[in-house]
């Protein structure tokens, strides 16, 4: 079971010393997250507050883009690449600000919705809006919106509503669709032109291991922020390195494969990493069970015994909790 609220005003992160940390990553968040987490969980309607600030803030970044495209500060496609980067993870960011309460998720769902409704509307052409269709098109056609950008924000409401903030599963594919192919394409345009993939022309060796690093490197910091916030518990380095790394390895090859004309790779990408995943990485309750294991080891080889005591009661209850 996930823990309540770890940055409700009811109940705050536990102290270091009753948290495991011989097998756990030593992450904790940045001074100022708390601060502002706290200021946010006092905040009445908070959850409407974060949507709303959600949308906006989705409505102002697609404009900025829109704005160095239009005068020349960004090459079109560079633009359409780096909304596709950064909105996603952007988006999960702000997972953090909601309540525990059952219809959060379904709120923050919200923003990639209002954002399909745009998409269809403008991609339509039941509504005109020539600022959308240039930041996320490549060709300045309309119709294009229906595709790759569509099934981009279909990828987030389903991410949203099936892992919320408790699943890294969720967490995964996001990173792998956008730190990934979005980082493959900004980097295999530039420096991919001589050393093509043999198996695929329009794809090359920089542009993917762009996509291993960024979807590795994205899922991973994105995994380290939201344990060290108390959503699940911290993996084992271990874990991270090689669950991840087979991850990042899978999402790459599926990536590279020209299989783009029977399945758009914002949904190919994000399926694979979310399902191996699963697979892959120790369930929430799992790896609970293995840290509580590993820092009762890790006591007992301690010579001081009533600490340790102290600490395995301390992780027991941590286990239970989860
Ligand atoms: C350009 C995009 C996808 C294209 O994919 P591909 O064809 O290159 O593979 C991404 C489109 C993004 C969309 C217009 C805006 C999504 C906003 C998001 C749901 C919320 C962001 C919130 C945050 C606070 C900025
Ligand atoms: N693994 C990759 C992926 C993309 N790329 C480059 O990025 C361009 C666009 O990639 P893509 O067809 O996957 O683009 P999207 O469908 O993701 O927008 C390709 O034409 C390549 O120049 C690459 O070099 N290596």
């Amino acid at each position: 079971m996930p823990v309540q609220d770890p940055i409700g005003p009811e109940l705050t992160l536990a102290p270091s010393s009753a948290r495991p940390s011989a097998p756990r990553l030593a992450a904790l968040p940045p001074a100022a997250l708390p601060e502002l987490l706290s200021t946010v969980a006092a905040l009445p309607y908070r959850d409407y507050i974060v949507v709303a600030a959600g949308a906006l803030g989705a409505a102002i970044w697609v404009k900025i883009f829109n704005v160095l495209a239009t005068n020349g500060t960004l090459e079109q496609k560079l633009s359409r690449k780096l909304v596709h980067t950064t909105t996603g993870p952007l988006f999960v960011l702000t997972w953090i600000l909601f309540s525990a309460a059952p219809s959060a998720k379904f709120l923050a769902a919200a923003v990639p919705l209002a954002n399909f409704l745009r998409l269809f509307s403008v991609g339509t052409g039941l509504v005109n809006d020539p600022g959308l269709v240039k930041s996320v098109s490549r060709s300045g056609d309309r119709g294009e919106l229906l595709k790759g950008p569509l099934y981009y924000v279909i990828t987030l409401i389903a991410a949203t509503i099936l892992c919320w903030r408790d699943n890294p599963a969720g967490l995964i594919a996001v990173a792998m669709m956008c730190g990934g192919d979005g980082l493959a394409d900004i980097v295999g345009r530039r420096w991919g032109g001589g050393a093509k993939l043999p198996y695929n022309n329009a794809k090359s060796w920089a542009g993917s291991a762009a996509m291993f690093l960024g979807g590795y490197l994205l899922s991973y910091g994105l995994i380290v922020l939201f344990c060290s916030l108390g959503f699940f518990t911290c993996y084992p380095a271990s874990a991270m390195l090689s669950c991840l790394g087979g991850i990042a390895l899978a999402a790459t090859v599926v990536e590279s494969l020209p299989i783009n004309q029977w399945v758009d790779d914002n949904v190919s990408v994000p399926v694979v990493a979310a399902v191996l995943s699963m697979l892959l990485l120790p369930q929430p309750a799992e790896a609970a069970a293995g840290v509580a294991a590993a820092a009762a080891a890790a006591a007992a080889a301690t010579v001081v015994a009533a600490p340790a005591a102290v600490e395995i009661a301390s992780v027991a209850a941590a286990a239970r909790v989860l």
